[in-house]
């Protein structure tokens, strides 16, 4: 039998994380699918900023390093991530950008790898990844070794040649999730240390890097942590390699007395030393303030909600769209799946920006790709239903088939 629109909204009032939606604040009438991008606005943050801008910066001024506790801000911002990606507060330092972190981290992993000169890494991972692992490998006189994107070409390329093995938990276009327990276990067997780019899973997936026994992972504040365009990002050390840790950015705010003023470049105990310069307080505060919507939410409920949306959305497509030449781009097993959709289409970029024009947002990525992220704090069933309602009837009716659907736009 067909899902009816009363089968989602019957959906809606079953689910318990249902409430957490009004922690955001949404456009009337938007569909927003691309919290895998930039999350949504949490509500309380405007208040929060302003106080922010107006009160520590605008009166509080320099006292507000003390006063306010921008200080020890990173940290305590790491300890609420740290919750929600299995680790521990002390594992994980909070700021620059996950490039920057990955640069860190992939650098620090060959030191501690001496005489092994491979990073092992999948050809399909996200552009910045590979360009990062490009830069690091041509100062470290390393050699990149790229396999496809599947969880056995990578166990097969682990030799004792390997130094580093990075991947990304959640292939940012076709959302499928590696088995990081099993796959981080074949690594170490192997003699690697282990990377992964949490992007597209903190946040949205019940991920355990303590239980996996992960050595390093860098992830995003922007889009599951919902921190704002640009936030802030984090990088998780396991506590077992932090003393011997060195990475080359070593900034000041990374050094063990950094008001000692001193010539020499001591690295800070532990975690403390990932951290290189100023960070940027505004976007540090609204990340932290940004993390209390996930007050209360237990992870793996959140992960069978983002489940059950993406199975939704997956089983109407394949109900209603059968004759309009879509393909699922992504693992129809649930396990095997983040909490996003890829559809693909040759007429995919068009047809997304039909939809974004209908007040549905997803995006498109090349070649062919309808990507939708389902943030399950915010994505409701009958978004969903709403969505391939919208999806037939653009197809039905050419809609997407106009001069101003077909230009590219500088982001997509
Ligand atoms: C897997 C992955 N890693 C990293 C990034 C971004 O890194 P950065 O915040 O440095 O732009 C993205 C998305 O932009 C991503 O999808
Ligand atoms: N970081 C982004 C940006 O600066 C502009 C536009 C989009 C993004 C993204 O986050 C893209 C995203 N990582 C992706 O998976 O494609």
């Amino acid at each position: 039998m067909r899902l009816t629109k009363q089968d989602c909204i019957d959906m809606d009032q079953r689910d318990p994380l249902a409430a957490c939606r009004d922690r955001f604040t949404l456009p009337q009438d938007e569909v927003y699918l691309d919290g895998n991008s930039l999350g949504a606005m949490p509500a309380h943050l405007p208040a929060r900023m302003q106080q922010a801008i107006a009160g520590e910066w605008g009166t509080g001024l320099i006292r507000s390093w003390n006063d306010a506790g921008w200080i020890d801000l990173p940290q305590r911002v790491a300890a609420k991530v740290a919750a929600l990606i299995g680790a521990s507060a002390d594992e994980v330092m909070v700021g620059d950008s996950t490039s920057v972190n990955l640069f860190k981290a992939l650098s620090a992993a060959l030191r501690l790898n001496p005489g092994r000169k491979v990073i092992l890494t999948e050809e399909g991972n996200f552009p910045t990844d590979l360009y990062i692992a490009q830069g690091v490998a041509e100062l470290f006189g390393a050699e990149i070794r790229y396999v496809p994107s599947d969880a056995s070409a990578v166990a097969d390329a682990l030799d004792d040649s390997v130094a580093v093995l990075m991947l990304t938990h959640v292939n940012y276009r076709s959302g499928r999730v590696y088995d990081m327990a099993g796959i981080t276990r074949q690594a170490q067997a192997a003699g690697a240390l282990c990377i992964w780019d949490l992007a597209h899973s903190a946040g949205a997936l019940h991920v355990e890097l303590n239980a996996c026994s992960a050595d390093f992972a860098v992830g995003c504040g922007y889009k599951y942590l919902n921190g704002g365009p640009g936030a802030p990002a984090f990088v998780y050390v396991a506590r077992r390699h932090q003393e011997l840790v060195r990475q080359p950015l070593s900034g000041w705010h990374g050094h063990a007395q950094p008001f000692a003023f001193v010539k020499d470049y001591q690295p800070a105990p532990g975690i403390n030393r990932m951290q290189c310069g100023t960070p940027p307080l505004l976007s540090m505060l609204a990340l932290d303030s940004a993390l209390d919507v996930f007050d209360g939410v237990d992870m793996a409920q959140l992960r069978t909600k983002s489940q059950d949306l993406c199975d939704l959305f997956i089983r109407l497509v394949d109900e209603r769209l059968g004759e309009y030449g879509f393909g699922i781009g992504s693992p129809r097993e649930r396990e095997l799946r983040g909490s996003q959709v890829a559809l693909t289409h040759p007429e995919g970029y068009a047809i997304v920006q039909a939809l974004i024009a209908r007040g549905i947002t997803g995006d498109f990525r090349m070649p062919d790709i309808l990507r939708f992220g389902f943030a399950p704090l915010y994505v409701r069933h009958i978004d969903v239903y709403h969505t391939v309602d919208v999806l037939a009837q653009i197809m039905a009716s050419g809609e997407w088939n106009q001069e101003k659907f077909l230009t590219r736009k500088a982001v997509t």
